[in-house]
């Protein structure tokens, strides 16, 4: 009460002016000081290398991440993490090459400003929002993202997973990165925190993915279009991820479940079957297994062969695991896969673009972080639903909650 009776008068002594100009005075820079930002959101994801020649680092971080792939942990993660990263560099460095680099950061920066511009207009109350990208693997690094936020001065931090659906190996380990990275660089009471860990069944994320297969299924023959087969396909995991409970497998399947629900028939210019939204077939594959031992399956590969030894003619692959577009869509898809199928008799192969500047995609994430705000919850149930066999300390916490 006294501090507010003492505030009021300081107002009327003072007036608007003379606080701005003691503000600048403690700033001490003789600049009007920048307006603060109230919510900051830190786009959460593993990155690529934008340039070639970034690849080695990115590997090598990748590699060493005891949350993403087992080495044996410790020393012996670092000694092996750092071979097996050097030994996959050139191969990999080539398929940048070849399709420019990773576009990751272009669109993720781009998605970023457009949900920030979004949210100011539909929820004022907590904006001005700013989005920040942190990346695992790449830059820019957590630990960047957090000193702007500082600079910044945001006061509600939202750590927000740019991947729909969670995986400990994915989402897990950025948050992971972001506690310890918060932890080293002292910024553990600089922010309140709250998490969006999940969202696979987000209704704009799915029209937004629906969106991209109907573009291309509006591009294949009008008459064979019903023939088509969606093949969705999602990174594989290792098998060893699945069964200590990792939530992405089931995720994944209720996000394409989702999908082909709200895919309408009259794409495929056929009269519509009550009861059933789509005339198309589909089936779920998994991608990009790294290493020997046994990972999620049917591979895409796999599957890609057998439709075309069953006389599949139209295939349509639709990236499922990912919001943009990436080596595993341009290169493996877009050119491994495509040579595949081609081998294999699938005449008409074609794949949908990734969700980049999806204007639908922008407007989910917006409302994604709307709906967050608006609930007052610190994550989602499932956040604390640890991995049933999880030894690690770290995993699932959150750092001075904001609800
Ligand atoms: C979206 C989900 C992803 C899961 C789950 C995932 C698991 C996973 N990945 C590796 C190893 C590699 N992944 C690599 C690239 C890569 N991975 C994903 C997504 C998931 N990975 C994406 C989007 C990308 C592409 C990034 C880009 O292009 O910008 C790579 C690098 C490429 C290569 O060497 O082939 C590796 C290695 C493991 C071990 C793993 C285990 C769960
Ligand atoms: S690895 Fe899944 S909760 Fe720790
Ligand atoms: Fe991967």
């Amino acid at each position: 009460m006294m501090a507010l009776r003492s505030s009021r008068l300081l107002l009327r002594t003072q007036g608007a002016r003379g606080l701005a100009a003691a503000a600048t005075a403690a700033n001490g820079s003789g600049e009007e000081p920048a307006k603060k930002v109230k919510t900051g959101i830190l786009m959460l994801n593993m990155g690529g290398p934008s340039k070639p020649e970034e690849t080695g680092p990115f590997l090598n971080r990748l590699f060493r991440d005891t949350d993403i792939i087992d080495l044996g942990g410790g020393q012996m993660q670092e000694v092996f993490g750092t071979v097996v990263a050097r030994m996959r560099t050139p191969k990999v460095e080539k398929q940048y090459e070849e399709i420019g680099g990773s576009p990751i950061r272009k669109w993720t920066e781009y998605q970023g400003k457009r949900m920030a511009a979004i949210l100011d207009e539909i929820r004022p109350e907590s904006a001005p929002h700013k989005a920040y990208t942190a990346f695992r693997y790449a830059s820019p690094l957590t630990d960047v993202a957090l000193e702007e936020m500082k600079r910044d001065g945001v006061e509600h931090a939202i750590a927000f997973s740019q991947f729909p659906q969670w995986s400990c190996t994915t989402s897990g380990s950025s948050m992971n990165e972001l506690w310890r990275e918060t932890r080293r660089l002292g910024l553990q009471d600089n922010f309140r925190w709250s998490i969006i860990d999940r969202w696979p069944l987000h209704e704009g994320f799915l029209e937004a993915v629906t969106e991209r297969i109907t573009e291309r299924l509006l591009e294949f023959n009008e008459k064979t279009r019903k023939n088509v087969v969606i093949v969705f396909s999602a990174h594989s995991v290792p098998m060893k991820v699945v069964e200590k409970g990792d939530h992405y497998v089931n995720e994944i399947a209720a996000s394409v479940k989702a999908v082909m629900e709200r895919l309408d028939t009259k794409v495929v210019g056929e009269g519509k079957i009550p009861g059933l939204r789509t005339v198309n077939k589909h089936v779920l594959a998994w991608q990009s297994k790294v290493g020997f031992l046994p990972w999620m399956v049917p591979s895409t590969e796999s599957v890609l062969k057998n439709l075309g030894k069953r006389g599949h003619k139209s295939v349509l692959v639709v990236p499922v695991a990912f919001t943009s577009d990436h080596i595993e869509t341009l290169f493996e898809i877009g050119m491994e896969y495509a040579e595949d199928a081609e081998k294999a008799g699938i005449a008409d192969f074609r794949f949908t673009e990734g969700l980049n500047g999806s204007e639908t995609f922008c407007n989910a994430l917006a409302d994604v972080v709307k709906n967050h705000l608006d609930a007052k919850q610190n994550y989602s149930p499932q956040y604390k639903m640890k991995c049933l066999t999880c030894q690690k300390p770290l995993c699932r916490q959150i750092m001075n909650p904001a609800f």
